[in-house]
């Protein structure tokens, strides 16, 4: 029985490009973000990939990443499940801001904790931990039971909440989960043992 649980983190967005801290910010996806997208829909189709369901946040950039995937599988109708929990974590008062600018500001060692560590936030914002305390419990309660009746489950979400998801999954301690990044549009393929555990890992690089 094939359970399996696929990741792709949305194509380049608007303020990717620009250097901004997104976080709960609607933007949407660049050229290089839709070709993107595009490409991981082709890959996955080339690895013989099928998907029951698909499950993504309620921000553009994602939406339009699984929709683009889907298009590519030949899926454009697949049932998509939107849900807030798989959101972006949210930037509190750095949204908006240059990353540069930040620095600049607070320091490279600062910016560098409130954007990779754990458990230290950003002003009026989630840490990860924060994050994962939304996306795990969503997680657990309404993908995982899909993957393990033996579906293809494709979530199409955000690089933090993501990050969050991949710590839980994969077991990760704090200092590893800093040194985590993950790639625009790259798809992660896990296929999942019948108690939850990892039995495989993929990652479809371009
Ligand atoms: O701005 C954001 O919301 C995220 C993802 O693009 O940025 P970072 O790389 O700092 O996690």
């Amino acid at each position: 029985m094939s359970r399996t649980l696929i990741l792709v983190r949305h194509g380049q967005s608007e303020w990717n490009l620009k250097n901004l801290f997104t976080g709960w910010r609607d933007p949407g996806l660049t050229e290089l973000g839709h070709t993107e997208a595009k490409d991981a829909g082709k890959r996955l189709k080339a690895a013989g990939q099928h998907f029951d369901i698909a499950f993504t946040s309620t921000l553009s950039r994602a939406q339009a990443t699984c929709q683009h995937i889907l298009d590519e599988m030949g899926q454009p109708d697949l049932e998509t499940i939107r849900n807030q929990a798989l959101n972006e974590r949210d930037y509190g008062e750095l949204s908006g801001l240059n990353k540069d600018d930040a620095r600049k500001k607070w320091g490279e060692e600062q910016v560098h904790i409130w954007r990779r560590s754990y458990d230290v936030p950003p002003p009026g914002g989630e840490s990860l931990r924060d994050t994962g305390a939304r996306v795990w419990p969503y997680y657990l309660h309404i993908i995982q039971p899909h993957v393990l009746r033996g579906e293809t489950v494709l979530v199409a979400a955000h690089g933090n909440s993501l990050r969050a998801l991949i710590m839980a999954l994969e077991g990760l301690s704090g200092p590893e989960i800093v040194e985590r990044e993950l790639g625009t549009g790259i798809p992660i393929i896990y296929n999942l043992n019948a108690d939850s555990t990892i039995a495989s890992k993929e990652v479809l690089e371009g």
